[in-house]
């Protein structure tokens, strides 16, 4: 039978030859990921199920990432729990408050592979399938059940694959190929899909945007974004990850799948507007909005590539006096090698903030909150109202280099025109 790669990952993680969309399938989990914020329900809740031990320790990733270092006593608290419960069921692959954003840390370390089944409890999961594993979010009660039996249920969705091709302009990101796509199918597009990202511009992409794809599948409704794993996928695995993997692929005749075909030709640096991701428009139409923070960093575009992209944008400039900019690079691992290419002595001389590798304002939870009135422009990947603080606050999404251009001017500014 043909099937799509969700569908062949499925069935092997259910010992099964085939699986078909709409089925119902138990699926063993290679990967369960869970953090610091979500991690002490996901404790709790398995606590109350009165198994002692966790079914394979080796499976089980605990990164602090979105309250680090711990802006609060709940905070503390959390981190207090969760420390005790890795100690406690000797769980060997955790990071504590240096390391950075799960969804950069678990792919750096070598915690995914391609046909991997990924679960985590955090939404963007989805992530990891830049390097073709299937990766959802789930709550912190089904993670109780994958701590104690290693297992969880899925209705095995049906693929919307997006074939994009054309060559991106100057300026002109993976990041705004994303938006560009929400934009069009809405935050509900692909609702429970399997997005499966192709096509030539994606063959072309490297890794690092290809996560950035795969991150924002959750914003149009997906189950997981996918992308077919290729040399480049190989060359990332080199040297980071020592698991052995199975390739698996869509087979185009496949009965779920659907395709859109997506090209990338003329596009412009994209922006979505408050307060939904799919309000997006060219950065052409709000240009001069007027702003009063940008942050650079997250699981979305907080990489060496953003981070690459803005500090040559802002290199001999300062950023406007009237407003604030926080760089956070998304992991220890970028954050050192940008400080090896003097990345970040760039930022801090245009008058950025260079903060620790973790969250920040992505989710309003931790450092650099907007207050009432105010307007942020992030690269992050949501900005429903008071999502980074205020709910009278707005937030703007963008590319790294939007956000490095605007921040020069104080104002939404295209890049194209730096
Ligand atoms: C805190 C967590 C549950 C949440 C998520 O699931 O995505 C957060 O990471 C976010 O981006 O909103
Ligand atoms: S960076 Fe933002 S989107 Fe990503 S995991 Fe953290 S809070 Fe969620």
């Amino acid at each position: 039978m043909s099937m799509t790669m969700a569908e062949k990952i499925l069935a092997k993680a259910s010992g099964k030859k085939e699986a078909e969309a709409g089925e119902i399938v138990m699926a063993n989990i290679d990967v369960a990921m869970t953090h610091d914020l979500t991690g002490p329900l996901s404790v709790e809740s398995f606590e109350k199920i009165g198994v002692d031990k966790v079914w394979d320790p080796e499976k089980i990733v605990v990164v602090f990432d979105h309250q680090v270092p711990a802006d609060s006593i709940e905070a503390a608290n959390n981190h207090i729990q969760m420390r005790k419960f890795v100690k406690e069921q000797k769980i060997n692959n955790f990071y504590d408050v240096r390391e950075g954003v799960c969804h950069q840390v678990l792919p750096e370390k070598g915690h995914i592979v391609p046909g991997e089944v990924v679960v985590g409890t955090d939404s963007h999961t989805c992530t990891h399938g830049a390097l073709g594993a299937f990766s959802t979010g789930i709550g912190s009660t089904d993670m109780a059940m994958v701590f104690a039996t290693g297992k969880l249920w899925f209705k095995v969705p049906e693929t919307i694959k997006f074939d994009i091709t054309g060559k991106l302009s100057d300026y002109v990101y993976a990041k705004d190929v994303v938006l560009n796509i929400i934009g069009k199918i809405g935050a509900d597009g692909a609702t429970y899909k399997a997005c499966e990202f192709g096509g030539e511009t994606t063959q072309e992409m490297s890794v690092s945007d290809r996560m950035v794809l795969c991150n924002m599948a959750i914003e149009m409704g997906g189950k997981t974004g996918l992308v077919e794993p290729d040399q480049k996928t190989f060359d990332y695995l080199k040297g980071r990850s020592s698991k052995s993997y199975e390739v698996m692929k869509t087979d185009s005749d496949a009965a779920s799948l659907k395709t859109m075909e997506i090209d990338v030709n003329d596009l412009e640096p994209q922006v979505a507007c408050p307060h939904h991701v799919d309000n997006v428009k060219p950065v052409s139409e709000v240009e001069g909005t007027q702003i009063d923070q940008v942050f650079l960093g997250s699981c979305t575009n907080g990489r060496l590539d953003d981070l690459r992209t803005a500090a040559k944008i802002l290199k001999g400039h300062s950023i406007s006096n009237n407003i604030r900019m926080l760089v956070i690079p998304a992991s220890r691992e970028i954050y050192t090698q940008a400080m090896d290419e003097g990345l970040l002595r760039t930022f801090v001389d245009s008058g950025a903030l260079v903060c620790n590798p973790c969250c920040g304002p992505c989710l309003g939870g931790h450092v650099g909150l907007v207050g009432p009135g105010e307007v942020s422009l992030s690269t992050s990947n949501r900005n429903f109202k008071g999502r980074q603080g205020s709910p009278d606050a707005e937030v703007y999404l963008s590319s790294a280099a939007v956000a490095a251009s605007s921040a020069i001017y104080g104002k939404i500014t295209d890049p194209r025109a730096m």
